[in-house]
């Protein structure tokens, strides 16, 4: 156990009637059993520490007759049942890691001799938590009522409110009555400088809104023209929260390892900072949408334009979906120009994974500043200038680009398992066309420990931009997916109604973006590194949770 160094208080108090030799530094609470009762002498003693960082709220409790009576504001002095000694306790509520990155609250009683000790203690832990930077004090909470299951409400009062209500923090929440109620509200009404971060309750559609306003309205501020792909962007300055209570939470899955609303709340409590890469994406020169999962073309957008059909089956649409897709087999011709990303570390076929305090997304980013240093050029394009592009043209089942893992509960590796949060890369996966069978194989693999890349048909390279133009487009780049409007869909389904299950070329499909369905087939998309902040920290190496005691020890 780490030794804190200058301690603050040491005390001897009691847990459930055991002493402890208690101590508080600037960095740890730690309690250790007092080895002097006959009854612990044999018995290892290890003690237990909490980072203060970890450190949730600690609240001043009375002990009556076996009753808590919790009190944050008043300290009284109590008597025990016999109504002789007075004592005093204090509880401190700290994150405790369980299985599979989800964190949980867990909370220590100690009871004091005397009031002075006690009133002494909850000050000095509470001077410690406020000179704690970067935790949010106020925050704007954004739900949707509608996402997933329609939980988003319950979810939010039963799980999150009385967790932020803990850690005093303030909030002002907005269910959203429409869809881009959230998006519009952030663009322009809301009063930002009230507070410290935004929270999302809601799935990745949901996510989606938050940052299209919160992106748009800080490039308004910044005086940026959002709608010039060439323009490098400002970074958002408040964090976003995910509370997952959408279909797939992607998003929240990929950044925290588990989609728990508890454990999100509490990442947020904490103060955690996730930096994250944003593509957007143009259609000549004309702004449509920003990405930071996946863009994907061909099927997975398939897919998507299928199942909006088919809200009404829930979760269960995507499968339906997925299924149906997968035999109608469509295949899409066109091309693809990428800029590969030079000088930066890592590639989609690393083992390695990106996870907490990621090296390589440490390593790319200094690499971008020094270089923007170097050659007084803006971060955002200066890997753009000494690259150069390259075409690939062909016939593809799909074209998917992951801006991070893309992990989920239905891929618990994701569509590019490699991939980093906050690296200025996307991973640009190509597949072409190829048997059904070997498709299966292609999609099997993401949920197995196989390699998906690692077929003939499939090639991935990390790049910082890229562009797309269906065949057909090609000679007319303007042609819009809307005026092809349904006189041409019509004629396409005919004809795969005339050949089920044909496998025959289309000539658009639409891209999936986060979820939402593009207008255009032909675009332009570039990553802009580190566009927006999480409440999170990455997925947690499992060591961290293991070298940490567990409170179960006492
Ligand atoms: C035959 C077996 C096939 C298994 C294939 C598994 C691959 C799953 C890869 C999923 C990648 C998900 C990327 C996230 C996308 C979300 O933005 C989007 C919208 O999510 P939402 O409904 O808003 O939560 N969901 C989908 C399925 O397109
Ligand atoms: N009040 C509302 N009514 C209808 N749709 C909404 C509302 N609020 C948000 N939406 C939209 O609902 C869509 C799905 O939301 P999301 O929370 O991502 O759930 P899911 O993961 O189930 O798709 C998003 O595109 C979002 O814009
Ligand atoms: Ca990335």
């Amino acid at each position: 156990m780490e030794r804190p160094s200058r301690l603050l208080l040491v005390s001897q108090l009691c847990i459930r009637n055991t002493a402890y030799d208690v101590s508080l530094s600037r960095s740890l609470l730690t309690w250790k059993r007092l080895t002097s009762s006959p009854m612990y002498r044999f018995r290892p003693n290890m003690g237990h520490s909490v980072p203060l960082s970890e450190i949730i709220s600690v609240r001043g409790e009375e002990e009556e007759g076996g009753t808590k009576h919790k009190d944050d504001s008043s300290w009284k002095k109590i008597k025990d049942r016999g109504g002789q000694d007075s004592r005093q306790a204090f509880t401190v509520s700290y994150v405790e890691r369980c299985r599979q990155h989800r964190w949980r609250c867990a909370e220590v009683t100690f009871t004091c001799p005397d009031t002075e000790l006690c009133w002494n203690w909850v000050r000095s832990i509470r001077e410690q938590l406020a000179s704690i930077s970067g935790r949010p004090r106020s925050l704007l909470v954004y739900i949707n009522p509608y996402g997933g299951k329609r939980q988003g409400k319950h979810i939010y009062e039963h799980k999150v409110a009385p967790l932020f209500a803990q850690a005093g923090i303030s909030t002002q929440v907005i269910v959203t009555e429409y869809a881009n109620h959230a998006r519009d509200h952030l663009r322009t009404d809301a009063e930002l400088s009230n507070f410290d971060g935004v929270v999302c309750v809601g799935g990745d559609g949901m996510f989606s809104e938050i940052i299209h306003g919160l992106i748009w309205r800080t490039q308004i501020d910044s005086g940026i023209d959002p709608n010039c792909p060439d323009e490098a962007l400002s970074p958002c300055s408040l964090r976003i929260g995910i509370i997952p209570a959408g279909s797939t939470d992607c998003i929240c899955f990929a950044t925290v390892g588990t989609n728990d609303p508890i454990t999100s709340a509490l990442h947020i409590i904490l103060g955690d900072s996730q930096p994250l890469d944003v593509s957007s994406v143009h259609h000549n020169n004309v702004f449509l949408r920003y990405s930071v999962s996946l863009l994907g073309y061909g099927f997975y957008g398939d897919v998507l334009s299928d199942s909006e059909r088919k809200r009404w089956m829930g979760l269960a649409r995507y499968d339906i979906s997925g299924a149906k897709m997968f035999l109608t087999h469509h295949y899409y011709e066109g091309t693809v120009s990428y800029l590969p990303a030079r000088g930066a570390v890592g590639t989609p076929r690393d083992s390695s994974r990106c996870r907490s305090g990621c090296a390589v997304c440490q390593h790319n980013e200094e690499i971008r500043s020094d270089r923007a240093v170097k050659y007084e050029m803006d971060e955002a394009s200066d890997c753009e200038n000494d690259g150069e592009w390259r075409t690939v043209r062909g016939k593809f089942l799909a074209i998917n680009a992951a801006c991070m893992s893309c992990a989920c509960p239905r891929s618990p590796k994701g569509l590019s398992p490699a991939a980093h949060l906050a690296d200025g890369t996307t991973d640009l996966i190509l597949v072409r066309k190829c048997s059904r069978f070997n498709f299966l194989r292609h999609l099997l693999r993401h949920t197995n420990k196989d390699d998906q890349f690692d077929l003939a048909f499939v090639e991935v390279h990390r790049v910082v931009r890229f562009r797309f133009t269906p065949r057909h487009c090609q000679s007319d780049s303007d042609l819009e997916l809307e005026l092809l409007g349904n006189s041409k869909r019509q004629i396409f389904s005919q004809i795969c109604r005339d050949h089920p299950a044909c496998g025959c070329a289309r000539t658009y499909s639409s891209w999936n973006c986060d979820g939402e369905i593009l207008t255009h087939a032909a675009i332009d998309v570039r990553v802009h590194c580190r566009l927006i902040k999480l409440f999170a920290r990455g997925i947690e190496e499992p060591q961290v949770f293991e070298d940490l005691h567990n409170p179960c020890a006492i």
